[in-house]
C-alpha cells in the first residue's frame, strides 16, 4: 500500500515538472519572435508613408510634407539600426538574414542623399529635373527598405514556425521519455511489491502449520515468550493449554491419512471459533495442539478447555466417519514461576499426560492436579 502511494507520488510529480516545463519553453519561444515581428511590422510602414509624402510633396508643394520627409528620414535609420541590433541578439541563423541586412545598410547609406535631394527640391522649387531625382532617390529607398522588412518578416515567420515544430517534437519527446520513466518506476514498484509479498508469504509460511493453517510450534514460542516479557514486567496473567485428540491413530488406520487430515483441519477450525483473538491457537505436530491465553488466569483458561471439550464431542466428523465422536485430552497451566515457555510446556504436557492416563476425553488443571495429589496424599495416610 506504501509502495501505491510513493507511486502516484512520484507519477504527480513528473506530470507536475512535465506541465511546467511545456508551459515555459512555449513561453520562451513565443516571446522571442514575437518582440522582433512586432518591430518589423511598424518598420514596414515606413517604406509606404515614405511614397505617400512624396507624392504628396509632389502635388502639393506643401512644406508640411517637407517636415513629414525630414521625421521620416530621422526615424527610418534608427528602426534599421534598431532592427539590425535585435536581429543580432536573436536565435535566428545570420544566414538567414544576411542579405536583407546588406540591402538594409545600403539603404541607410542612401538616406543622406535623399535628404539633400529632398532639401534641394524645397529650396529650388520642385521643377522637373529636381522632382526627378528626388523621385528616383525616395523609390530606391522605398523599394529597398519594403523589400528588406518583407523578406525579414517572411523569415521570422518561418523560423517561429520552425521553432514550434521543434518544441512540438521536443514536447513529444520528452513526454515519451516521462512515460518511459513512469513505465521504469512501475515496473520497479511492481517488482518490489512482488518482492515484498513474496517475503511476506515466506514469513507466513514459516510460521504456519502447512495442513491447518493454524500457527506452528516456532510462532507459539515466539508469542510465548513476548507473552512471559509482560507477565514479567507487569505481571500479567498467562495461561497455556495443552491439547491432544484421541485415539486419533484410529482414524487414520479406518478411514485412512487424507480423512485424517481433515480431521485435523475440522478440529483446528473448531478450536479457531472458540478462542480470542489475542489468543494464539497452534498445531504443535501430530494430533497435538496448544493454545496460549495472555490476560487469562487459570479460571479462565478452565473454562475455554471445558468448551472446546464439549465443543469436540459435538464436532461431526467429514464423510464416512459421520458416525464416530471425537474427543480431545487437555492440560491447561497458568504461568507462575517459570523461567521460560519450555517449562511451562513440559507442566502442561505432564498434565496432558494425567489426563490420558485418567481416561481420556477431559481436562486436567493445575488446581486438579494439586486435588488429586492431596487425594492421593489422604488416602496413604489412611491406608
Ligand atoms: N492424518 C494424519 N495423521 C497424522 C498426522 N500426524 C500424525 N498423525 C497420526 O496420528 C496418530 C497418532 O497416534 P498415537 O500417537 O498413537 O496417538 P492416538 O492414537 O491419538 O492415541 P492417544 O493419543 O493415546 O489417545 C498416528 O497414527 C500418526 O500417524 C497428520 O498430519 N495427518
Amino acid at each position: 500500500m506504501r509502495l501505491v502511494v510513493v507511486f502516484c507520488l512520484i507519477a504527480t510529480l513528473c506530470a507536475l515538472a512535465f506541465g511546467y516545463y511545456v508551459s515555459q519553453a512555449r513561453r520562451h519561444v513565443g516571446a522571442d519572435y514575437t518582440a522582433l515581428v512586432t518591430d518589423v511590422v511598424r518598420a514596414q510602414q515606413d517604406p509606404a508613408a515614405l511614397r505617400i509624402t512624396l507624392d504628396s510633396l509632389i502635388d502639393s508643394q506643401d512644406l508640411i510634407h517637407l517636415e513629414q520627409i525630414h521625421d521620416l528620414l530621422w526615424r527610418i535609420p534608427r528602426r534599421i539600426e534598431s532592427i539590425q541590433r535585435q536581429l543580432r541578439r536573436s536565435e535566428l541563423a545570420p544566414t538567414r538574414y544576411a542579405d536583407l541586412v546588406e540591402e538594409l545598410t545600403y539603404v541607410a547609406s542612401r538616406l543622406p542623399a535623399l535628404e539633400a535631394a529632398v532639401d534641394a527640391a524645397a529650396e529650388e522649387g520642385l521643377d522637373e529635373p529636381a522632382s526627378e531625382a528626388m523621385l528616383s532617390l525616395g523609390m530606391e529607398v522605398e523599394e529597398g527598405l519594403a523589400w528588406a522588412y518583407s523578406e525579414l518578416n517572411e523569415q521570422l515567420h518561418q523560423a517561429s514556425a520552425e521553432q514550434r515544430l521543434l518544441m512540438e517534437r521536443l514536447t513529444l519527446a520528452v513526454a515519451v521519455l516521462l512515460l518511459l520513466l513512469l513505465l521504469a518506476v512501475g515496473a520497479v514498484m511492481l517488482m518490489l511489491l512482488h518482492l515484498y509479498r513474496q517475503r511476506e508469504t515466506m514469513r507466513l509460511q514459516s510460521r504456519t502449520d502447512e495442513l491447518t493453517g493454524l500457527s506452528n510450534r516456532r510462532w507459539l514460542r515466539e508469542m510465548a515468550e513476548q507473552a512471559f516479557d509482560r507477565w514479567r514486567r507487569h505481571g500479567a496473567p498467562l495461561s497455556l493449554i495443552l491439547l491432544d485428540l484421541d485415539h486419533f491413530k484410529r482414524i487414520n488406520d479406518d478411514f485412512g491419512h487424507p480423512l485424517g487430515d481433515a480431521v485435523l483441519v475440522a478440529f483446528a477450525r473448531a478450536l479457531e471459533r472458540e478462542v480470542r483473538r489475542i489468543d494464539t491457537v497452534a498445531r504443535m505436530g501430530g494430533e497435538e495442539f496448544a493454545i496460549l491465553m495472555p490476560d487469562s488466569d487459570m479460571a479462565g483458561a478452565q473454562h475455554l478447555a471445558e468448551r472446546i471439550l464439549r465443543a469436540t464431542r459435538a464436532m461431526p466428523l467429514p464423510g464416512p466417519a459421520a458416525d464416530r465422536r471425537l474427543t480431545v485430552s487437555i492440560g491447561v497451566v497458568e504461568v507462575a514461576d517459570e523461567t521460560g515457555f519450555d517449562r511451562l510446556y513440559s507442566r502442561a504436557d505432564q498434565l496432558l499426560y494425567q489426563a490420558k492416563k485418567s481416561g481420556r476425553d477431559r481436562v486436567v488443571s493445575d488446581h486438579d492436579a494439586e486435588d488429586t495429589e492431596w487425594q492421593d496424599h489422604e488416602d496413604d495416610t489412611r491406608g
